[in-house]
């Protein structure tokens, strides 16, 4: 049954859905969404949707075992997105992109695997921090759950090789943020390859993570 938080949570995915896909966040009926609701259960996209055009009454409900309840069939990372709440009691949703500069980075063979991209902006410290790259797996890879589970505790959003971001938030609008503020970091990552640039220093890492502590 579908309780008024609910319909206002749908409507938030479908309106943040477009948004991501108009601006060509992620392309196709790549990436997914998900959001936590009070009863322990989750709002996920259905697998094979456009999040271009979500149809917020098909909005995929589960329940906290990860059981379908309602709506079309949840996305193939509805495991993946468990295992993130699992480890992050504190977040609120989770927006899964093919974001192009993100997973650009993700092939690169000289990522540091325990930080995929420096720390060039205040902002990417603010709403990212320290991005660890996952092992590739298959899309939909149930194993892709275990492979975030020792990751997932200390880092709100992390990088599947070959694949896209993950990133959870406080609420929805935060895991939009995150994931807009780490494409564009890729994409600076990416302009500045081999010019040496000057990133952040410790200091002003810590400095930020102290007046700007993320979840
Ligand atoms: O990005 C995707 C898989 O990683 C999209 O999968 P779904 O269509 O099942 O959500
Ligand atoms: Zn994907």
């Amino acid at each position: 049954m579908s309780t008024r938080d609910d319909n206002r949570l749908r409507e938030q995915i479908a309106v943040y859905g477009k948004s991501l896909f108009d601006r060509g966040l992620t392309m196709g009926s790549s990436g997914n969404i998900s959001v936590r609701l009070d009863d322990g259960g989750w709002l996920m996209t259905p697998t094979n949707a456009c999040l271009g055009r979500l149809d917020p009454a098909r909005i995929s409900r589960l329940d906290r075992d990860g059981r379908h309840l309602d709506g079309a069939k949840p996305t193939k990372e509805s495991v993946l997105h468990m295992a993130m709440y699992g480890e992050r009691p504190q977040s609120e949703a989770i927006v899964h992109l093919h974001s192009t500069h993100s997973v650009a980075v993700s092939c690169l063979p000289e990522v540091d695997p325990c930080d995929c991209i420096p720390p060039l902006t205040a902002y990417y410290v603010m709403r990212v921090g320290r991005l660890p790259l996952v092992p590739y797996h298959m899309p939909g890879d149930p194993a892709l759950g275990d492979a975030v589970k020792g990751l997932a505790g200390k880092h709100s959003a992390v990088l599947l090789a070959n694949h896209g971001p993950v990133v959870a938030g406080k609420s929805l609008e935060a895991a939009v943020y995150a994931t807009e503020e780490l494409e564009e970091t890729a994409k600076l990552y990416l302009l500045l390859r081999g010019q040496n640039p000057r990133g952040l220093t410790d200091e002003q890492v810590a400095e930020l993570e102290a007046r700007f502590p993320r979840d």
